[in-house]
C-alpha cells in the first residue's frame, strides 16, 4: 500500500517536478539486498534530514518483487509493482535474483523492458583511499551507457531438442538455407537472437553525447564488437557514428571525419584537424572493438571517458571497471529514460547469496545509486552530503570485509572491519 503522505514526481513539460516530500517506491531486493537496503534507507534519510532540516522528506514505499514476492503473493514480479514505478516515476531497488540455464527469466532485465529504461547508466569513479589491484586507480574516471532494452537480453532463445527449436531450425532451413548450413551440429543446438535497431542505439548514443556536453566530457567511446557481429554490433558503430554527426555536428569531432580527412589529404591533416577541435572543445566520438577495450580501460584507462556500448558488452565491462576501483561493493547505477522520466536506480552486483543476512557486505554500491537519485531529482545537497559521508568514512578506515580485505594485502595499516549497517552509520557519522 502507497504511504499515507507524500506526494507523486511528475514530469513537466519535459522536466521532473519534485514535491518536498516525494514518494519512492523501492525494491529491498533478494539475498544481501534486505541488510544492504535496511543500511541504505538510514543514510538516505540522513542525508535529507540533515541538507534540509525537515523541509524535504521522502515517502517510502516499500513494493514486492522476486523471493519476497514469490513467498508472499506467490509473483515475482506483481502487475502491482510495475505499475508503482510507473506512477510514481522515480524509484531504487535491491537485486533480484536470476537462476542460471532455466527457471523464471530475470526480473531485473524484465523491469528495464516493462519501463523503457532504455540507459543503465553506470559511473565508475575512484574514491580517494579505496584499495585497488591497479597502479594508478584515480585515472578511472569512466561513464558507462548501457542499452538497456535490446541485444540478446530480449531473451528470444530457444532451447536445444524442444519442440520450438526444432520448427525454428526448419523455418531457417527452409527460408536461408546458406546460413542454417552454418550451424556446425544441427541437430542439437540452442538458438539465441540478438536484435539491435537504429532507434535503439540512437535514443543511448543520444544520451550519451547529452550527457558528454552537459558535463563537458573530452570524448564518447562507441564499444562494440562489430568485425564479428557487423549487422548488430556493427550497426551499432555506423548508427552511432551517423547520430553524432547528424545530432552533434558543431559539439563533437567523429572518427569518421578522422578518416574521411585522411583519406583526402593525408594522415598529418586529419591529426591537425582533430587537435583543433580538442582546442576548440569539441567532444572526440570514437570506437574501440569490445575484446581488446577490456585490456585497454586497463592499461590507458585515462583515454576513456563516456562509453556507450550495447547490454551484454556494458554488462560486462562495468564489473570489469569496477574491480579496478575497489570492486563491486561501490558499482552503483541508474535505469534511465530520459524522455517519459521513468528511473529505477539499482546497484551494479547481485543479490551475492552466500552473504545474506549476515550484516556482511558493501552498501556502498546502493548507497551510491541513491546518491545518483538524489542529483536526477536535484536534491544535490544530499547528494553531496553521501559522497562527503562516504569519503570520510574510507579515510577513516572503517570498511566492511571487501575493503578490509583488499586494504590488509596493501598493507595499509590499521583498518576496522565493520557491518555492512555500522558501514552505513559510519557515512551518517561523518556527513
Ligand atoms: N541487477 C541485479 O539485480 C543483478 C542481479 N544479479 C543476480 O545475482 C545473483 C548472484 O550473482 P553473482 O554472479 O554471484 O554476482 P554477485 O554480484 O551477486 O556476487 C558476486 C561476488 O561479488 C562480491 N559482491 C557482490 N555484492 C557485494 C557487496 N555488496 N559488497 C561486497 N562484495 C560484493 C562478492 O565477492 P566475494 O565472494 O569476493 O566476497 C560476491 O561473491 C544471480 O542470480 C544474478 O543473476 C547479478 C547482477 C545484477
Ligand atoms: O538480471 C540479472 O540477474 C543480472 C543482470 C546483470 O548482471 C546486470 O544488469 O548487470
Ligand atoms: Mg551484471
Amino acid at each position: 500500500m502507497a504511504p499515507p503522505s507524500g506526494e507523486k514526481i511528475t514530469l513537466q513539460s519535459g522536466k521532473l517536478h519534485v514535491p518536498n516530500n516525494p514518494i519512492i517506491p523501492y525494491i529491498e531486493g533478494d539475498g544481501t539486498g534486505r541488510d544492504i537496503w535496511r543500511a541504505s534507507q538510514a543514510v538516505f534519510d540522513a542525508a535529507v534530514e540533515k541538507a534540509y532540516q525537515g523541509k524535504k522528506k521522502i515517502s517510502w514505499y516499500e513494493v514486492l518483487a522476486g523471493e519476497k514476492s514469490f513467498k508472499q503473493v506467490n509473483n515475482w514480479l506483481p502487475d502491482e509493482t510495475v505499475e508503482a514505478f510507473r506512477s510514481y516515476l522515480v524509484g531504487i531497488k535491491g537485486p533480484l535474483t536470476t537462476p542460471v540455464g532455466g527457471g523464471i527469466r530475470s526480473l531485473n532485465v524484465a523491469l528495464r523492458q516493462l519501463l523503457d529504461l532504455y540507459v543503465c547508466l553506470r559511473p565508475v569513479r575512484y574514491f580517494k583511499g579505496v584499495p585497488s589491484p591497479v597502479k594508478a586507480p584515480e585515472k578511472v574516471d569512466m561513464v558507462i551507457f548501457r542499452e538497456n532494452t535490446e541485444d540478446i537480453y530480449t531473451g528470444i532463445e530457444f532451447e536445444a531438442g524442444t519442440a520450438a527449436a526444432d520448427k525454428f531450425l526448419g523455418l531457417l532451413k527452409q527460408e536461408f538455407e546458406k546460413e542454417f548450413k552454418k550451424i556446425r551440429f544441427p541437430s542439437n543446438v540452442g538458438i539465441g537472437i540478438k536484435p539491435v535497431s537504429k532507434e535503439g542505439t540512437d535514443r543511448l548514443v543520444r544520451a550519451a553525447i547529452q550527457y558528454a556536453v552537459e558535463h563537458k566530457r573530452k570524448s564518447v567511446t562507441l564499444v562494440h564488437k562489430g568485425n564479428i557481429m557487423k549487422f548488430t554490433e556493427g550497426a551499432f558503430r555506423k548508427w552511432g557514428y551517423e547520430l553524432a554527426a547528424r545530432e552533434f555536428g558543431d559539439k563533437v569531432y567523429t572518427w569518421d571525419q578522422w578518416e574521411a580527412t585522411k583519406a583526402a589529404k593525408g594522415e598529418d591533416a586529419a591529426n591537425a584537424e582533430q587537435k583543433a577541435a580538442v582546442s576548440a572543445g569539441k567532444i572526440i566520438i570514437k570506437d574501440s572493438i569490445a575484446d581488446i577495450t577490456l585490456q585497454q580501460v586497463l592499461t590507458r584507462p585515462d583515454e576513456f571517458d563516456v562509453i556507450a556500448t550495447l547490454n551484454l558488452n556494458g554488462d560486462y565491462l562495468s564489473d570489469a571497471l569496477a574491480a579496478q576501483v575497489g570492486g563491486i561493493g561501490i558499482a552503483p547505477g541508474g535505469n534511465i529514460n530520459y524522455v517519459s522520466g521513468h528511473a529505477v536506480f539499482e546497484a551494479t552486483h547481485g543479490t551475492a547469496p552466500k552473504y545474506a543476512d549476515q550484516d556482511k557486505v558493501n552498501p556502498g554500491s546502493v548507497i551510491l545509486s541513491g546518491e545518483m537519485m538524489f542529483r536526477h531529482l536535484g536534491w544535490n545537497e544530499a547528494a553531496d552530503l553521501i559522497i562527503k559521508g562516504m569519503d570520510r568514512a574510507i579515510a577513516a578506515k572503517t570498511v566492511t570485509y571487501d575493503f578490509a580485505r583488499l586494504m590488509k594485502l596493501e598493507g595499509q595499516g590499521t583498518v576496522t572491519e565493520v557491518k555492512c549497517s555500522e558501514f552505513g552509520q559510519a557515512i551518517i557519522k561523518h556527513m
